[in-house]
């Protein structure tokens, strides 16, 4: 369980739902973030801005951050446009600068979270910190890795917490930049209702152009808020410049999306819906009843197989059942990769029960070759 405040409740009243957070990937110079903030603070959605101060970069020789100068950058923003002001930490001392330069909302970067000496270490140096604490998801889709991290943070008296949601590291660098894998920030949903949600839709998409159809998929997946990098000049951006918008294409971008809620009052969405729900229980309670059936078959034939001592696995009647079903599921317009998985997993289970069956077979019963 974590011990949160909702964010309606971060700073006061009036913030709330969604939570649009715009910023340059780097705090580069006085110019850039105050032109860059200046342009956001009109756009009335968006209400933190974001910069990154000290850069962690995959090899050395990049662009590492401005550092402590660009928290006075901030401050100065802050105090010009009123737009709260969001910063990564990944070390005590930067927490700490952070805090000092009045920094309201700290994030912690997807490879600090990888590690969990160094969110320990974050964590002690957050102990009893007033400001939000947002925690983006590790590299890799280790579901336990980001819940650690929300954990330890909360444990140290972090009350206003949040996850971002910003993919994982794709092994082929083709298409998008990261992979969504959107079932993790689902499950750390339903496993923490009330913690906000935020996607970074900018790391998932790498390229400029893609970032608003991932944003308003996060959004049709009721996420809370969304983290998008704006540069007021993303061509020459020292980093990140191929994801930034301008704060111009951040604006119509806002004006254009869709903002579903989770629910409505409507009753006649409500009566509707109900009635389709109750159309899909009954189908799935059949599914179940006739995969069930199914199983029961295999473990008839597993029996006769025990006693004509024949192989569990028939690698030709498997390939034979895929293309049959494949060419259904086509004529049938279901996706041709989730029928597949589904097949692969029911003859999973499928040869689980006639393991099962000569594991239980008594001495003797099972033949071996002469
Ligand atoms: C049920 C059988 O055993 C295995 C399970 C299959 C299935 O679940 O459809 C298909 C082939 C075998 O690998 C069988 O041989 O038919």
């Amino acid at each position: 369980m974590l011990d949160i405040v909702t964010a309606s409740e971060w700073f006061g009243s009036e913030f709330g739902r969604p939570i649009i957070i715009g910023g340059p990937c780097s705090a580069e110079t006085r110019e850039q973030v105050m032109s860059t903030a200046l342009a956001i603070a009109e756009i009335k959605e968006v209400s933190i801005f974001r910069a990154g101060v000290w850069k962690p970069r995959t090899r050395p020789g990049n662009f590492e951050g401005a550092g402590n100068e660009a928290l006075e950058w901030l401050a100065e923003a802050k105090a010009a446009t009123g737009l709260k002001m969001a910063v990564e930490v990944a070390t005590p001392a930067h927490v700490e600068a952070a805090l000092k330069a009045g920094v309201d909302v700290l994030w912690v970067g997807a490879r600090t979270v990888s590690n969990p000496f160094s969110v320990q270490e974050l964590a002690a140096a957050l102990g009893g910190v007033d400001v939000p604490v947002l925690v983006k998801n590790p590299i890799n889709p280790d579901i336990e890795l980001w819940i650690g991290a929300l954990e330890r943070i909360n444990r140290a008296g972090c009350k206003k917490l949040a996850a971002i949601h910003r993919g994982f590291y794709p092994f082929e660098k083709r298409g998008l930049r990261n992979i969504p894998r959107w079932e993790v920030p689902i499950e750390l949903k339903r496993l923490f209702p009330n913690l906000p949600m935020i996607c970074d839709p900018s790391h998932i998409a790498g390229k400029w152009e893609l970032v608003q159809s991932i944003a308003q998929q996060a959004l049709d997946l009721d996420m809370d808020g969304l983290m998008i990098e704006t540069h007021i000049n993303p061509s020459v951006a020292l980093s990140d410049a191929r994801q930034q918008l301008t704060p111009a294409q951040l604006s119509e971008m806002v004006g254009s999306m869709s903002f579903p809620t989770s629910t409505t009052t409507d009753t006649s969405f409500a009566r509707c819906i109900q009635t389709l729900r109750q159309r899909i229980d009954s189908l799935d309670a059949q599914m179940l009843e006739l995969i069930a059936q199914r199983m029961k078959i295999a473990e008839e034939i597993g029996r006769f197989k025990l006693q004509q001592n024949v192989t569990i696995l028939q690698v030709r009647r498997f390939e034979q059942i895929l293309k049959d079903r494949l060419e259904q599921a086509e004529v049938i317009g279901l996706n041709h990769e989730f029928v597949k998985n589904l097949l692969e997993m029911v003859h999973k289970e499928s040869i689980l029960r006639q393991e099962a069956i000569m594991r239980s077979s008594g001495p003797g019963e099972r033949k071996f070759p002469c």
